[in-house]
């Protein structure tokens, strides 16, 4: 049997311990669709959901991440989905204001959640549907539009935050947020700290993550397939899809330490790992 090995040039990787807020899918089911993943006719099993979203928690636990928990509301079955309930940074939660009717109360109840745990709230303007479309690396904010984020809400970054926000335009359904095809796996920035699906990016995107980050990971259609981008890394530790074989091997070439959890039926509303995953970062 042949072990993937770091590749000698690897660096070192460094952890850096996270502060994430997840909500547990108590109320988890497919009862509507607004995403391609989605078939309200086929069943769901709450019960398996909860199981798995467990074993995700016990894992960041056991990481030594500070995991803090929103209550999910009865007819919110998409509330599972934490890291579209907006976006936190410097102490500030900007607010999330989704796309469809089905989802727009969790917006609220996600500002009442920031509200109460001390951040600043700030009330969105646009269409945005949070960490699912906005996503930290290095200094910078990379701002996912072309299915549900107006590009109105990048605007919306750049006042609030005071920092460089990127455009990044989204063309492939089955990838409507932006952490559906990018996945940051190291926050300093640097050339190779992210992994993306080129397929799911414009040719202006496109060009524009070639030139940023040219040692970036890039992702087999099959490994996106079972969402295996959306995935959370604290810098070393890196918690995916356990069905994405060849990013984990890529990850273990490039010094990082995979860890595989299976969320098949939070696969069935249309998210992964990093879906249920908002980082808090005061
Ligand atoms: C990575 N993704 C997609 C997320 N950040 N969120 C999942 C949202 C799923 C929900 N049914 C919807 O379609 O909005």
């Amino acid at each position: 049997m042949t072990l993937t090995q770091p590749a000698s040039s690897a660096p070192e990787r460094v952890a850096t311990r996270r502060t994430v807020l997840m909500c547990r899918p108590s109320h988890f089911t497919v009862s509507y669709r607004i995403n391609p993943w989605m078939h309200p006719e086929a069943p769901t099993d709450t019960s398996l959901a909860v199981r798995q979203w467990e074993t995700l928690y016990a894992k960041y636990l056991e990481l030594g991440f500070e995991v803090q928990l929103i209550d999910g509301l009865p007819g919110l079955p998409d509330m599972v989905y934490a890291a579209n309930g907006g976006f936190v940074l410097d102490g500030i939660a900007y607010g999330a204001k989704f796309q469809y009717p089905e989802r727009q109360p969790e917006g609220p109840a996600y500002m009442d959640w920031f509200g109460a745990d001390g951040f600043e709230v700030r009330e969105p303007v646009s269409t945005n549907e949070g960490e699912g479309d906005f996503l930290l690396v290095g200094e910078t904010i990379y701002a996912g539009t072309g299915f549900r984020s107006d590009a109105a809400s990048h605007d919306e970054l750049r006042r609030i935050y005071g920092r460089e926000v990127v455009t990044l335009t989204l063309v492939d359904p089955s990838f409507y947020h932006l952490d559906t095809a990018f996945a940051v796996l190291d926050s300093d920035g640097g050339r190779g700290s992210v992994a993306y699906l080129p397929k799911a990016f414009d040719a202006a995107s496109l060009a524009i993550l070639q030139e940023r980050f040219p040692d970036a990971i890039l992702v087999t259609d099959e490994d996106a397939a079972v969402l295996g981008l959306n995935s959370f890394s604290d810098g070393r530790n890196v918690i995916i899809a356990a069905r994405a074989k060849d990013f984990e091997r890529q990850l273990i070439e490039r010094g990082f330490t995979p860890h595989g959890v299976d969320l098949s039926e939070l696969l069935l509303g249309g998210g992964g790992v990093k879906c249920c995953t908002l980082e808090l970062r005061r």
